[in-house]
């Protein structure tokens, strides 16, 4: 039968003049779609918002943690502070928003405002690391809660004494030696300590002992059901990338390093940089994409192919073949971001190569006309 893709290589911009071209959901910070085409100032924008683009804490060691601050902050043990607290993988919109309101909290009492965090991340530690489930590495989170508007993150240690510690102490030893807050605003979702007993009305009950006032907040949803992390994880499983970019307020990225492929490309007509990333990290479900690929401070529109392309042997995990638009040279060795915009098609296997180039010539004409036609300065 037939393949839609191969009459319209580029079925989603066939998708883009009807009725989805109003709710398109590729993200902006503010969680809704950016108008396709993108031109460069808007491209730009995408991709600095994507990266937490222009922020960089200054790290030091303190009381065993690692704080990172805002140029200019510098927390002191016992200064007081508004704390948020949790694992803030992808810092989707319900951690967006519990941040926005520690930081008014934060500005209302004229105490700096600190995101406390673990790293690594308690589920890598408590449960073996699952393979594709990290949204953002604990730097990425620590950049991201920085531009989101704390004015420092404090990373705890995730190890096997901190996950054996009880909720008292976490509070006494921990949390309180460090951010001395004065209010800690969580989910109501919230658990830590041991066995993660502790809960947003125990800790308002330890609060109440060590000094500080609990803000539970209800999570904010989407489509009726709360936005978490782990539904972001299972939409870029499900290859929904669009869903999952309005969940995350931006769109997802993946960091990786060029390396050598087959070169078979540059015969095709589309060369491609080999993209390969770390196996925790969240890869959207294998098939074409419309991304930006971003190194140093450059960002060149690229039609992706994630996963092993199905007519060609050599499957690898963990592989992204990116073809990017108006650039010349070579990557080697480079690292870099991909951001994903858009979801074209799945991967498939074609017959002849004469098919695959036509097809995948028909995605790189999409996304020069979506994302535009070269590289640009972020
Ligand atoms: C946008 C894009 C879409 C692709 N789609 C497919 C596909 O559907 N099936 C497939 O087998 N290979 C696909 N490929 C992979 C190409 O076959 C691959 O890039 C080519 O073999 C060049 O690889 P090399 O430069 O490592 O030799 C795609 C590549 C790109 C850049
Ligand atoms: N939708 C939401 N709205 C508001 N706060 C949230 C939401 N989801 C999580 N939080 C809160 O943000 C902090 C960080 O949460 P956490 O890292 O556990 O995120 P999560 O999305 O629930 O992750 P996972 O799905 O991996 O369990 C916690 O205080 C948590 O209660």
């Amino acid at each position: 039968m037939a393949d839609p893709a191969e009459k319209d290589p580029c079925p989603a911009a066939a998708a883009d003049k009807g009725p989805r071209a109003a709710t398109a959901p590729a993200a902006t910070a503010a969680g809704r779609a950016p108008e396709l085409p993108l031109d460069e100032a808007g491209a730009r924008r995408l991709v600095r918002d994507s990266l937490f683009w222009g922020v960089r804490g200054e790290e030091r060691e303190l009381a065993g943690a690692v704080v990172e601050a805002r140029p200019g902050v510098r927390l002191e043990r016992g200064q007081r502070t508004v704390v948020a607290i949790g694992a803030f993988d992808g810092l989707h919109l319900g951690h967006r928003a519990l941040v926005a309101a520690a930081a008014a909290d934060a500005r209302r009492r004229g105490v700096p405002c600190v995101a406390v965090t673990f790293d690594p991340d308690p589920a890598e530690v408590l449960g073996a690391p699952a393979p594709n489930e990290r949204l953002l590495s604990c730097a990425d989170r620590a950049r991201g809660l920085l531009a989101l508007g704390a004015d420092a993150v404090v990373r705890f240690r995730f190890d096997a004494a901190l996950a054996a510690t009880g909720i008292e102490e976490f509070v006494r030893d921990r949390l309180c030696a460090i951010a001395a807050p004065v209010s800690v605003h969580v989910g109501t979702n919230f658990s830590f300590g041991r066995g993660g007993e502790g809960t947003p009305s125990s800790l308002a009950g330890l609060g109440r002992a060590y000094g500080f006032e609990v803000l539970p907040h209800d999570l904010v949803p989407s489509g009726g059901s709360p936005i978490s992390a782990t539904r972001v994880r299972g939409l870029l499983a499900a290859g929904s990338l669009e869903e999952a970019n309005v969940l995350l307020g931006r769109c997802h990225f993946v960091r990786g390093v060029v390396e050598h492929g087959r070169g078979e490309g540059r015969a095709f007509g589309f060369p491609t940089a080999n993209v390969v990333s770390d196996p925790l990290d969240a890869l959207p479900r294998e098939g074409v994409y419309a991304c930006y690929l971003v190194s140093g401070a450059s960002a060149w529109p690229a039609a992706t192919n994630v996963g092993a392309p199905p007519t060609f042997s050599a499957p690898k995990p963990a592989f992204m073949e990116a073809n990017l638009i108006g650039f010349s040279g070579n990557l080697y060795g480079r690292s870099v971001r991909v951001v994903f915009v858009r979801r074209l098609r799945d991967s498939r296997r074609f017959d002849s190569t004469d098919e695959l180039r036509r097809v995948v010539l028909g995605n790189i004409e999409w996304v020069q006309r979506n994302l535009g036609g070269s590289g640009l300065e972020v």
